[in-house]
C-alpha cells in the first residue's frame, strides 16, 4: 500500500477522511497483519441491520452471525435447535447492512457433522443464500478434513475449540477446557486447524496459559471468549456486552451498558403516557 493514499487497512491505520474512499472490506489477511504487528482486534456477534451498521461504523472489524442466535434472537435455552434455514435470513441482513466488516457465518448443530461433503454444502449455502465472507465451525483436529474442504471450495473457516457449545452434551456442561494435562489436546487442536487451511480460531473457555501458547504456536489468529489477554482478538455476544440480556451473565463478559434498562424504562414511559393521555401530543397528529 503506498503511503500517499492514506488508505492503508481498512482499521487502525486507515487515516482516510470518512466519505472520501468506497469502505474498504476487512480480509482475512488484515487479521494476520493485526496479529504480526501485535494489535488486539474485537469481534462481536450480530444477527440484524442496526447492530452491524452500528458496530461497523464502530470499527468492529469482524462480525460474527452466531449460532447463539438461538438463545439471544429465537429463544431456544441452547443452541443446538437453530436451523441452517432460521440463520440465512439473519446472515443476509448482516452482510447487507456492514459495509467493512468481514462477515462469519457460524455453523449451526448438524449441518456439518455429517459429513465433509454436508460442511462444503452448508458453507456454500451460508455464502451464496446469506452473502457471508467466511464460516465457522466448532471441532478440532476431528474437523481438519471438512476445514480442508471447505477452504478448497473458496471459503474462509474460522475455527473454534476449548468449550463448544453444540458439545456441550459431549463435554458434561458449560465448564473451562484444557486445563492440566488437556492443555496439550487444545494446542494440537489449534495447530491441526491451521494445518487445514483455517484463518483464525476462536478459544472458548480456556485456560489463559494454554490460549498464550496456542497464541504463540499460530501463524493465524486466535480469538478469545474466556480464554484471557493474549489472544489476538477477543470476542463478546453482543446483547451480553451491551447488558440486554439480564440473565447472569458468564465470568468472561464484560458489560459496557445497560440496555436492558434503558429499553424497560423507556417502554414503560411510553406504557404510561399512552395510559395517562399524554401521548401523542398535538405535535405528533395531523390537522
Ligand atoms: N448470550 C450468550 N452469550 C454467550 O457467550 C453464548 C451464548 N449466548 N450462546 C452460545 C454460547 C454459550 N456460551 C456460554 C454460556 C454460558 C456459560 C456459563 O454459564 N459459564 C459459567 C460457568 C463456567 C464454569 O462452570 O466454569 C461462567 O461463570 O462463566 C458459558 C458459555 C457462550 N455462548
Ligand atoms: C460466542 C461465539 C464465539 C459464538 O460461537 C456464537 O456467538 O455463536
Ligand atoms: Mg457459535
Amino acid at each position: 500500500m503506498s503511503e500517499n493514499t492514506e488508505v492503508a487497512a481498512p482499521y487502525g491505520t486507515g487515516t482516510a477522511p470518512r466519505g472520501a474512499q468506497p469502505a474498504k472490506r476487512v480480509r482475512v489477511h488484515h487479521l494476520r497483519e493485526l496479529k504480526q504487528r501485535g494489535e488486539p482486534w474485537p469481534m462481536l456477534t450480530a444477527y440484524d441491520m442496526y447492530t452491524a451498521e452500528l458496530f461497523d461504523e464502530a470499527g468492529i472489524p469482524v462480525l460474527l452471525v452466531g449460532d447463539s442466535a438461538a438463545n439471544n434472537v429465537y429463544g431456544y435455552e441452547t443452541s443446538l435447535p437453530v436451523t441452517v434455514d432460521e440463520l440465512i435470513p439473519l446472515v443476509r441482513a448482516v452482510s447487507r447492512s456492514a459495509k467493512r466488516a468481514l462477515v462469519v457465518a457460524d455453523l449451526p448443530f448438524g449441518s456439518y457433522q455429517v459429513s465433509v461433503e454436508q460442511a462444503v454444502a452448508t458453507a456454500v449455502r451460508f455464502m451464496k443464500e446469506g452473502g457471508a465472507h467466511a464460516v465457522k465451525l466448532e471441532g478440532g483436529a476431528a474437523f481438519a478434513p471438512h476445514v480442508r474442504a471447505i477452504t478448497t471450495a473458496g471459503i474462509p473457516v474460522m475455527g473454534h475449540i476449548g468449550f463448544t457449545p453444540q458439545s456441550e452434551h459431549n463435554l458434561g456442561g458449560y465448564r473451562v477446557q484444557g486445563r492440566g494435562e488437556n492443555g496439550d489436546s487444545v494446542v494440537a487442536d489449534a495447530v491441526a486447524l491451521q494445518a487445514a487451511g483455517a484463518f483464525a480460531v476462536v478459544m472458548e473457555m480456556v485456560p489463559a496459559e494454554v490460549a498464550k501458547r496456542v497464541t504463540h504456536e499460530l501463524d493465524v489468529p486466535t480469538v478469545g471468549i474466556g480464554a484471557g489477554p493474549d489472544c489476538d482478538g477477543q470476542v463478546l455476544v453482543w446483547q451480553d456486552m451491551l447488558g440486554l440480556r439480564r440473565a447472569k451473565a458468564p465470568r468472561f463478559v464484560k458489560r459496557y451498558a445497560d440496555l436492558a434498562g434503558v429499553v424497560l424504562g423507556a417502554a414503560e414511559r411510553f406504557a404510561a403516557d399512552v395510559r395517562g393521555g399524554e401521548f401523542p401530543g398535538p405535535e405528533h397528529a395531523f390537522h
